[in-house]
């Protein structure tokens, strides 16, 4: 069988250093949470620059399914117009598929809540894996009814929502322990603003992960005119009742964290990688990319050229391993950091990234299965990642694993960079976030 009938994508060796610039479509982070706010809304919202791929499809499936139009333009397929039902009642009586995606299986079922019957939840096998009691467990808080038909506080459940919506006067309190997805809380405070009296959210673990996450949670509620409220430091959000309404049109940055393979890749193959419209400010976690690309070792700058800013990453041949390296705030891009630190002088300790192994797939174990394959040195940490240096010459190529999951198969592609020969398996995984990602990379080389 040759490679392509086994589904194996050769990912593309650089045999020179690199100087191109790569157009990275819209968050997925604030596309779902722009589809949410704007179906809790009473009036139209246009989304400008929206990400169009598996996650994003799930969430205006999910939302047609309960009654909200996301209509797309026929012009610019990256430009949808939501609108939300004319009663405000969303429509039970569904079914709602999640796939993979975090997103939708955390921020949906808030919205059944407010459904005129019961919401019916299902995924990929694969989702069945991963973590969902906490935020189900404060719907519950809130009145609702959870049903689950495989494993408990995981996926398929049903959510029937309270029959009498309390006429309380005073924010329901709710406790939860989110330290093993920040989704949990977001889930539950983008709702907030419908539950009668407003909502008190306790986050009862000691460590909160991807908190950048969470305060663009926030930052997005105060966007659609909701008066909402952290105090980190005691973990307690206070989200006050009210409407909910984002602007007329809002428009996608784009994303970040998906800028980071191509942004890495500089580092990898040498040369230069720029990524136009980066934000000056971002409440997206791949904002704190250019920094950590600098601690090993590159040059970042942000030129403005026609108006346009752009993150631009240069890498000389050496990268620094970063010792102990908290990654806490932004775990979502540690697949591509690995990649890049395989090829470190010094080892790197990423931590506080344990709720990785509730992520697509457990992918701390993914990344040492991996790294481990080429000849790399890799070993699982209580709470994160350690990545060891090896000889150029100990690293050979392989068929390296995906697990149905995006970062995997981007991390794959990074290492193929400087390994030659590397083949993936089931690149189209990465249709999650990037559909196009095939084409982008090679791009990039040509
Ligand atoms: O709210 C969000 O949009 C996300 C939060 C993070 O989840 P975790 O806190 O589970 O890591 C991140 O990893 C995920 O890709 C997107
Ligand atoms: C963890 C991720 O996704 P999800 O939104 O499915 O949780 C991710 O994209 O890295």
């Amino acid at each position: 069988m040759n490679a392509s009938q086994e589904n194996l994508w050769p990912a593309p060796f650089a045999s020179k250093s690199l100087d191109a610039t790569v157009v990275v479509p819209g968050s997925k982070s604030l596309s779902n949470r722009y589809l949410i706010l704007a179906a809790l809304g009473h009036r139209p919202v246009r989304l400008v620059g929206l990400l169009r791929s598996r996650d994003t499809e799930l969430m205006m499936d999910a939302l047609r399914s309960l009654g909200v139009r996301c209509e797309i333009d026929e012009q610019v397929d990256t430009t949808v117009t939501v609108v939300p039902p004319s009663d405000g009642r969303f429509h039970g009586g569904t079914k709602v598929l999640c796939g993979l995606a975090g997103t939708v299986m955390r921020f949906v079922p808030g919205l059944a809540m407010f459904a005129d019957g019961p919401v019916d939840f299902d995924g990929d096998e694969q989702a069945y894996a991963r973590p969902m009691k906490p935020v189900l467990d404060g719907l519950e808080q809130l009145g609702a009814c959870i049903e689950y038909h495989g494993e408990e506080g995981r996926l398929p459940f049903t959510i029937t929502p309270p029959q009498t919506v309390s006429q309380c006067v005073k924010p329901s309190v709710v406790s939860i322990d989110s330290s093993g997805s920040s989704q949990f809380i977001s889930g539950l405070l983008l709702i907030g603003s419908r539950v009668p009296g407003g909502l008190e959210l306790h986050h009862t673990g000691e460590k909160t992960p991807s908190l950048p996450h969470i305060r663009m949670t926030v930052a997005d509620l105060h966007g659609s005119g909701v008066r909402a409220n952290a105090d980190e430091h005691a973990r307690v959000w206070t989200v006050q009742p009210g409407a909910v309404q984002l602007p007329e049109t809002v428009t996608v940055e784009p994303d970040l964290s998906n800028a980071a393979p191509f942004l890495g890749a500089a580092l990898i193959a040498g040369g230069t990688v720029r990524v136009p419209h980066w934000p000056e400010s971002t409440t997206q976690p791949g904002g704190l990319l250019p920094g950590y690309l600098e601690h090993m070792g590159a040059e970042i700058s942000f030129p403005v050229i026609d108006g346009v800013r752009y993150c631009e990453v240069t890498g000389s041949s050496h990268i620094n391993g970063l010792g102990d390296f908290d990654l806490t705030a932004a775990g979502e891009i540690a697949p591509s950091l690995a990649a890049i630190l395989v090829f470190a002088d010094k080892p790197t300790r990423m931590l506080g990234i344990g709720h990785l192994r509730g992520h697509e797939t457990n992918r701390l174990e993914a990344l040492v299965n991996e790294i481990t394959r080429v000849g790399g040195d890799a070993r699982e940490l209580p709470d994160g990642l350690e990545i060891a240096p090896v000889p150029a010459m100990n690293l050979k190529p392989a068929e390296m694993e995906t697990y149905a999951d995006h970062r995997m198969a981007t991390f794959a592609a990074m290492l193929g960079l400087k390994i030659n020969g590397i083949l993936i398996k089931n690149i189209a995984t990465t249709a999650k976030t990037l559909p196009d990602f095939v084409n982008m990379w090679t791009n990039m080389l040509a």
